[in-house]
C-alpha cells in the first residue's frame, strides 16, 4: 500500500466556469468529488457527494452552470479554472435540435440528422457527447453514430457502428454499450480502402433509417453523428458523401472556417452548416498517445474496465472450421482486368485467407453474414483476437468475449493488431 499522502484540493468554481485537469502518469488515481452546487462532465450532471475516479490518459472538464464546490484528491498533471468556454454556444445548438424535434414529434416527422465535422483534436467527439447528454437529459432517445474509425467509441478502432441513446454517459465508463450495431472497415483510417468506407458507411445509413422509421420516440429524437478528422482532398468528399448517406439536416463545423465555406458551398440549401469554436481545453493528442489509446480501447473490449471488468476466453479452433476473409485484393493492371470491371474493385474484392502466421496478433470481427456475398455488407457480432497460430496441429487460438463456440465461422481480417500481455 502506498505511504504518500494524497494530494487534496478545493476548488470554488464561478457559474460558466470550468476546471481542467489531466492525469498522465501510469497508474495514477485521481478522485473527484462535487461538495456543493451544481456540475457536470461534458453533459453528464455529477451526484453531490459521490466520488468519481479517474485514471491515467483522462482528460476531463467540469463545468457549472450555476457554481460550486469541487474537491480533487491525487495528483493530476495539469489542473486550472477556466473562465472562457463555448459552451452557451453548444447550449445554444442543444437547444435549437431541441425546437426540430418538439416540430418532429409533433407531425410524427423525422427529427434532426446532425454531424459533428472538423479537423483532429477539436472537440468534435467531445461536442457529440454533450448534445447527445443533453438530448437524453430532455427525455429523448437520439441514436449516436460514430464513423471515426481511428477511436471506435462505440466499438472498437476500425469499426463504425449506431448505438441508442437511453441515458446519460457515466461520468467514468461512457455511454452504456447495450446492442451497439456495428459494422467492420478495418483499418484505422479510411484512406487506405474509400470504396470500403463508403460502402459500410451507405449499410450503416440505411439500418439507422429504418430503426428511425420502427421507434416513434427515436424517430423524433434524432441521429448525431461523430465524424474522424480527415476533411483534405478525398477525406472532404467522403465527408459529402457520408452526409448525403445519412441526409443529414444539420451540419456542426467545429474550428474551421474553410472547411465552413466549403460546405456552405457544396451543401444543398436546406441543410444547416453552423460553424462552432472549439474549446480552449480540448487536448491535441500525438500519434503515440492516439495509438495507445486505440489498444486501450481494444483491451477493454476483451478485459473490461477496472470498475467493470470482464473474463474473456481463450480457445482454439481447428484450420478447417472457419474461413478467414480479407477485404481488397491485390491491384491488376488494367489490360489484365476482366471486361467490365473497374480498377477500383478490387479494394472491396474478398479473398480467402489460409491461415498462417501472418495473423498472429490480429483483431478479426465475426460476421453475422450467411454467405460470401453478404459479408462487407453484414454487421459483425463482435471480434476475436488471434493469440497463436500451431500450422503443425492446424489449429488458431483465439481470445473471445465469449466462450466456444463462434456464433459463426465467417470471420474478417482487421489490419488492427492487439499484443494481450495479461
Ligand atoms: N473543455 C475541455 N477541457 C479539457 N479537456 C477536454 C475538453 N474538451 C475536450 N477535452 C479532451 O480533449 C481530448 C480531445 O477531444 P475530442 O476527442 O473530443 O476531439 P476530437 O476532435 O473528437 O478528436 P479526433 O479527431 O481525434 O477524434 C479528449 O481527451 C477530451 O476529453
Amino acid at each position: 500500500m502506498s505511504t504518500e499522502k494524497k494530494v487534496i484540493q478545493e476548488f470554488v468554481l464561478e457559474q460558466d466556469n470550468e476546471l481542467r485537469f489531466e492525469v498522465e502518469s501510469k497508474n495514477e488515481k485521481v478522485y473527484l468529488t462535487l461538495k456543493s452546487g451544481l456540475a457536470e462532465v461534458f453533459g453528464t450532471e455529477l451526484v453531490k457527494a459521490k466520488t468519481y475516479e479517474f485514471t491515467s490518459g483522462a482528460k476531463v472538464a467540469v463545468f457549472t452552470w450555476h457554481g460550486c464546490v469541487i474537491e480533487v484528491k491525487g495528483k493530476t498533471d495539469v489542473i486550472y479554472t477556466a473562465k472562457e468556454t463555448p459552451m452557451v454556444i453548444y447550449s445554444n445548438c442543444h437547444a435549437a435540435l431541441e425546437l426540430m424535434r418538439m416540430e418532429a414529434e409533433k407531425d410524427n416527422k423525422r427529427g434532426p440528422i446532425a454531424m459533428l465535422v472538423g479537423p483532429c483534436d477539436v472537440g468534435k467527439s467531445t461536442v457529440t457527447k454533450i448534445l447527445l447528454n443533453y438530448a437524453v437529459r430532455m427525455t429523448r432517445r437520439p441514436i449516436f453514430v460514430d464513423l471515426d474509425v481511428g477511436q471506435g467509441h462505440i466499438s472498437i478502432p476500425g469499426t463504425i457502428g449506431a448505438l441508442m441513446i437511453e441515458r446519460p454517459a457515466s461520468i467514468d465508463e461512457g455511454f452504456s454499450q447495450e446492442a451497439p450495431l456495428v459494422y467492420n472497415f478495418g483499418h484505422k483510417a479510411p484512406e487506405p480502402n474509400t470504396s470500403l468506407y463508403q460502402i459500410v458507411v451507405s449499410q450503416l445509413a440505411n439500418t439507422v433509417k429504418e430503426r428511425l422509421e420502427v421507434n416513434k420516440k427515436t424517430r423524433s429524437s434524432g441521429v448525431i453523428i461523430n465524424t474522424g478528422g480527415w476533411i483534405k482532398g478525398s477525406g472532404y468528399r467522403q465527408l459529402l458523401d457520408s452526409a448525403k448517406a445519412f441526409e443529414v439536416d444539420v451540419i456542426m463545423v467545429l474550428d474551421q472556417e474553410r472547411l465552413y465555406n466549403e460546405l456552405v458551398r457544396d451543401m444543398p440549401q436546406f441543410v444547416k452548416i453552423i460553424f462552432l469554436p472549439k474549446s480552449g481545453g480540448v487536448v491535441e493528442r500525438s500519434k503515440s498517445i492516439r495509438s495507445e489509446s486505440r489498444d486501450q480501447r481494444i483491451r477493454e473490449y476483451f478485459y473490461g474496465t477496472p470498475k467493470n471488468s470482464l473474463y474473456p476466453h481463450s480457445f482454439e479452433v481447428k484450420f478447417p472450421e472457419v474461413k478467414i476473409y480479407k477485404v481488397g485484393a491485390p491491384a491488376l493492371p488494367d489490360s489484365c482486368l476482366p471486361l467490365g470491371m473497374k480498377a477500383d474493385d478490387h479494394m472491396t474484392k474478398l479473398v480467402l485467407l489460409t491461415p498462417n502466421a501472418g495473423l498472429l496478433h490480429h483483431i478479426l470481427a465475426v460476421s453475422f453474414s450467411e454467405n460470401e456475398e453478404d459479408i462487407i455488407s453484414s454487421h459483425v457480432a463482435g471480434f476475436v483476437c488471434v493469440s497463436m497460430i500451431d500450422n503443425e496441429r492446424q489449429t488458431i487460438t483465439l481470445l473471445s468475449p465469449q466462450p466456444k463456440p463462434l456464433p459463426n465461422n465467417i470471420l474478417v481480417l482487421s489490419e488492427l493488431q492487439f499484443m494481450d500481455t495479461h
